[in-house]
């Protein structure tokens, strides 16, 4: 999984031959299914420890206040475990510079990368915060679904991606899917106040959905127009890509939480909540632990699929998890009401349809690649 054909400038396709592109493609869809896993078993792991770390954590028995509380220390866990990526990037080689076109490389080159890392990292950051603060409403669910269609609109935009009828019929499936399938989440504070929602409330429901949908797309285009250009890896999309966006960007994330957890004064919560924990403070650890180890999996599997298709495909992949997700919560907890009734089986099948649907897009572009050069070829053999 090193070096990615992905939708390669035409000058380079002409330098294949069809035996080595659909090797090329081979790898890819290898890759494509590989990150998807990591996706699934991410949102699946993610999801799992945060219902076990809110059961642990007695919120039901604290005041209202209190359980909104917490937020800053989930969204620093969500970026903090980037680190563990640092010896993968050593491992995954990348392919040679050309000495030239890197030596052309202005400070302006550099300016470029490091103003993409510190812009993404503080909208991480922003949407990490808000996620997990809007996590606690009822609403979320349904503005999930919402991030959908505003990531079809910034890639439309910010991207230019076609749309095709199938990519179309895959959204409205994932939407679907989303609406009904969404798994059950322990933190939800009790006695929520559902109906007097106020503009602060709406405003936290909507920023992580923007956030997370343009950060989508702001990383597409830092790989094709910023990190590709740079020639640092030799005009290729490798995967080395995404881990190095990956553990900058967490990076600067991980600092603007770590301010907001001393700001805000959060970190002294900490040691109470690891005394309130059932379990004890060596599962309150352990949980935060294989939580930020999840995180960490889930963002290499999303970053990887917006590396090789697109910032919709992989947030497609990423909500066609809710359904899986609250299989796995059912069965995994004993919640009083939850189950997983019709509407969740209708969720899954639409899931199903709806990453078949974006798969046999895929499927019809790369054969249409190689019908091209296969043309291509005939033509110059006939010349
Ligand atoms: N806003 C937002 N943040 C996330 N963090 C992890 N998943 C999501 C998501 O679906 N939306």
């Amino acid at each position: 999984m090193e070096e990615f054909q992905g939708p390669e400038p035409r000058g380079q396709m002409m330098s294949e031959n069809p035996r080595s592109l659909e090797l090329n493609q081979r790898k890819w869809w290898i890759s494509v299914f590989f990150c998807g896993f990591l996706i699934f078993a991410g949102d699946s792991l993610v999801m799992l420890l945060l219902n076990f770390f809110y059961i642990q954590d007695n919120r039901s028995e604290s005041d209202q206040d209190r359980q909104y509380k917490g937020t800053w220390t989930q969204a620093l866990i969500q970026n903090a475990a980037f680190p563990i990526l640092i010896p993968f990037f050593f491992i995954f080689s990348s392919p040679k510079p050309n000495p030239e076109t890197v030596s052309n490389q202005t400070n302006n080159g550099w300016f470029r990368v490091l103003s993409l890392y510190v812009s993404l990292g503080v909208l991480v950051s922003v949407y990490s915060k808000l996620y997990a603060l809007a996590k606690l409403y009822v609403g979320w669910g349904i503005l999930v679904s919402t991030q959908l269609i505003l990531t079809s609109l910034f890639s439309a935009f910010i991207n230019r991606l076609k749309f095709n009828r199938w990519i179309i019929i895959s959204i409205i499936f994932t939407l679907a899917a989303d609406f009904f399938g969404s798994p059950a989440f322990a933190g939800t504070p009790d006695e929520d106040e559902t109906d007097a929602y106020d503009i602060k409330a709406w405003l936290i429901l909507i920023f992580p959905t923007l956030a997370f949908s343009l950060s989508l797309c702001l990383m597409q285009l830092g790989f094709e127009k910023v990190l590709v250009k740079t020639k640092r890896y030799g005009n290729k999309k490798v995967f080395r890509m995404v881990l190095e966006m990956q553990i900058c960007v967490s990076f600067i994330a991980t600092l603007v939480c770590t301010v907001g957890l001393f700001a805000s004064g959060e970190f002294k919560e900490l040691k109470g909540d690891s005394e309130r924990f059932k379990k004890g403070k060596t599962y309150y650890i352990l949980s935060l632990v294989g939580l930020a180890l999840s995180w960490q999996v889930w963002a290499v599997g999303l970053l990887g699929l917006v590396l090789l298709v697109s910032g919709l495909f992989a947030d497609v992949v990423h909500m066609c998890a809710s359904p899986v997700v609250a299989l796995l919560v059912v069965l995994a907890f004993d919640f009083m009401d939850d189950d997983f009734g019709w509407q969740r089986r209708g969720a899954l099948l639409g899931a199903v349809l709806a990453l078949a649907s974006y798969f046999y897009s895929l499927h019809k572009t790369k054969k249409k690649e190689i019908a091209e050069l296969n043309k291509r070829e005939n033509n110059n053999s006939e010349a």
